[in-house]
């Protein structure tokens, strides 16, 4: 990855103090937690604000107006966590839902739920067998290919719902393989914090 100098203030503009003070302490515990069950990159740890939670807030701030949004493969919360923290004072009437199928890391999530006041679901489950969850915004950070990111968003999604994907240097070579798959309409970001990332939004995802 090549990084880009991030200013997180610039990301923090529009939202209230206490939404600042809330991802201020969701960030302590991740620090916190991170020795034990590893939530980040050992070597991000420092990076934490300009890797992790910049990137989360370009996602949040990429989304349209929510009604469920569904984080798959959550790990320490990235971006599902911030989303739900930035939407407690940006969409309260939303829902927000986080799959992940690690227990300690779920359970860490919960904490994360419990002291910041944000309200979210930790569903500890596998995405392919967990109940359609009927979302309209779909969120995903390293987890899978383009390819099977889709299979999981015609699974949990509904008509008209919007995917947000992160991706990194290889983004273009997924974009080719998913195309000969699915059909889709796709917009690319630049990613605030690495040069050679982008980050996807999707809708109109039909396989082919
Ligand atoms: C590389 S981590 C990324 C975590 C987070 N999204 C981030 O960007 O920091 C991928 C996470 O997805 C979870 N995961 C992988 N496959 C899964 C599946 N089929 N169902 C639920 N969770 C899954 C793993 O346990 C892991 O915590």
């Amino acid at each position: 990855m090549s990084a880009n100098p991030v200013s997180v203030e610039a990301y923090l503009d529009d939202v209230s103090r206490e939404t600042v003070e809330r991802l201020e302490d969701y960030a302590e515990l991740v620090k916190k937690w991170n020795p034990r069950i590893n939530l980040v990159a050992k070597s991000t740890l420092s990076d934490l604000w300009s890797r992790h939670i910049v990137d989360s807030i370009q996602v949040f701030q990429l989304a349209p107006r929510v009604t469920h949004w569904l984080d798959l493969g959550s790990g320490g919360g990235f971006p599902g966590a911030v989303a739900a923290i930035l939407g407690a004072e940006k969409t309260p009437e939303a829902k927000f839902t986080l799959v992940e199928s690690d227990q300690r890391k779920c359970a860490f999530l919960r904490t994360v739920s419990r002291e910041t006041g944000a309200k979210f679901t930790v569903l500890t489950e596998r995405i392919e067998t967990l109940e359609p969850q009927r979302a309209d915004v779909i969120s995903a950070r390293a987890l899978a290919s383009l390819n099977l990111l889709f299979e999981f968003t015609t699974r949990h999604g509904i008509e008209g719902t919007v995917s947000i994907f992160p991706k990194g240097a290889k983004v273009q070579q997924e974009i080719k393989e998913a195309q000969q798959n699915w059909k889709f309409e796709l917009e690319e970001f630049p990613s605030a914090t690495d040069t050679d990332a982008r980050i996807l939004r999707i809708g109109n995802i039909i396989h082919v």
